[in-house]
């Protein structure tokens, strides 16, 4: 047996943690084979309901859970952490779009970072989740800079996990046949998932379906899907969102399938023209514990401009929380 890591969740009392935590503890993120000690942080308020889902982790016996924290302070929960799931936001409610957030949730993020900076494993690998993902995290890694900026990622697999899922619907094959699909850039209305790339049992996708329902039916249904989900059950997403960053640590953490790739908003090198220090959303490949970008991907005009739109979002955002970036 391996020598158990640490895994902190933040917001580890709301809906996002209760359907990621089981999960964790039971060795779908890290694999059959890694113990995990979970330190779990939340807001003093919720330290009683932490404290249930405490005893819940603790009835249901995981063989690789080998101990559990709860604290209401960062630098407890972030203390010699290898990975670290930063969920802990307010969600956004119906008619609100994800950088309405950013106000009400940036502090956060730069209190954080400098807990992680001061207190986790310097290989600590971080996943923000707590919307607006991407520039929660450039506010996380600005605070940490000791650390690689490299170890600071936001979630966009979410948004990759819905457009292989309506991909495959629209041409009648599953998910197992759907290949290289891409998010670029935020992960909020102007993201672009990019089908020109995306492969359906090995055809280019763009091939097999109309460009009016990419441009009219798929893209908005993938950007939109979020708001779809708040909309019908009166809550953001919570069970798919836990699902997505499970698949975006264990890519993350054991690798990606030859051949193909996976979406992670990570800190931009200036591949594709993208401005540096961005955390963008890019295909990437993972192995041995780190992540590429994958190169040479066509870009035709109409993702260019889709591309650019969202970095320029994204520039904006990062300009609204200058005062945070450390
Ligand atoms: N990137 C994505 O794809 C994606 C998907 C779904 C949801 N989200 C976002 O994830 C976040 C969490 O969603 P949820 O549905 O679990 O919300 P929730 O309200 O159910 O839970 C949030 C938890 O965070 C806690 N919290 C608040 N401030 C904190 C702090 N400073 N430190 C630690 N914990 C703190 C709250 O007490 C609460 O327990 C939201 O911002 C939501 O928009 C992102
Ligand atoms: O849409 C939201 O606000 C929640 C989350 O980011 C999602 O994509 O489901």
């Amino acid at each position: 047996m391996k020598a158990p890591v640490r895994v902190t969740v933040t917001g580890a009392a709301g809906q996002i943690g209760y359907a990621l935590l089981f999960r964790i503890a039971s060795g779908d993120m890290l694999g059959a084979d890694q113990p995990v000690i979970l330190q779990l942080l939340d807001i003093t308020p919720a330290m009683e309901a932490l404290e249930g889902v405490r005893m819940e982790l603790d009835d249901c016996a995981f063989p690789l859970l080998a101990g559990i924290t709860c604290s209401d302070d960062p630098d407890i929960a972030f203390k010699d952490s290898d990975y670290a799931l930063l969920v802990g936001a307010r969600p956004r409610g119906p008619g609100m779009e994800r950088k309405d957030l950013l106000e009400a949730n940036a502090a956060i993020f730069s209190v954080q970072g400098k807990a992680i900076n001061n207190h986790a494993s310097r290989n600590i690998k971080v996943l923000v989740v707590g919307n607006p993902a991407n520039t929660n995290a450039l506010i996380t890694q600005r605070n940490a800079p000791d650390i690689d900026p490299r170890n600071f990622t936001a979630m966009t697999r979410l948004d990759h996990n819905r457009a292989m899922s309506q991909l495959a619907q629209k041409t009648g094959t599953t998910v197992n046949d759907v290949t290289n699909m891409t998010i670029w850039g935020n992960h909020s209305a102007t993201q672009y998932p990019d089908l020109f790339n995306a492969k359906v049992q090995g055809k280019t996708a763009t091939d097999l379906i109309e460009q009016s329902w990419y441009e009219e039916d798929f893209i908005p249904t993938v950007q939109q899907r979020g708001a779809a989900i708040i909309k019908a059950r009166g809550a953001s997403s919570a069970a798919s969102a836990a699902n997505a960053a499970i698949d975006h640590m264990n890519s993350w953490a054991l690798g990606t399938p030859e051949g193909d790739w996976v979406s992670m908003g990570i800190y931009s090198d200036g591949s594709y023209g993208i401005a540096e220090g961005l955390i963008y959303s890019f295909p990437c490949t993972c192995s041995d514990g780190d992540w590429q970008i994958v190169q040479g991907v066509s870009i035709g005009e109409f993702s260019q401009t889709k591309m650019t739109a969202s970095e320029t979002e994204l520039t904006e955002e990062r300009d609204a929380v200058a005062h945070l970036l450390g």
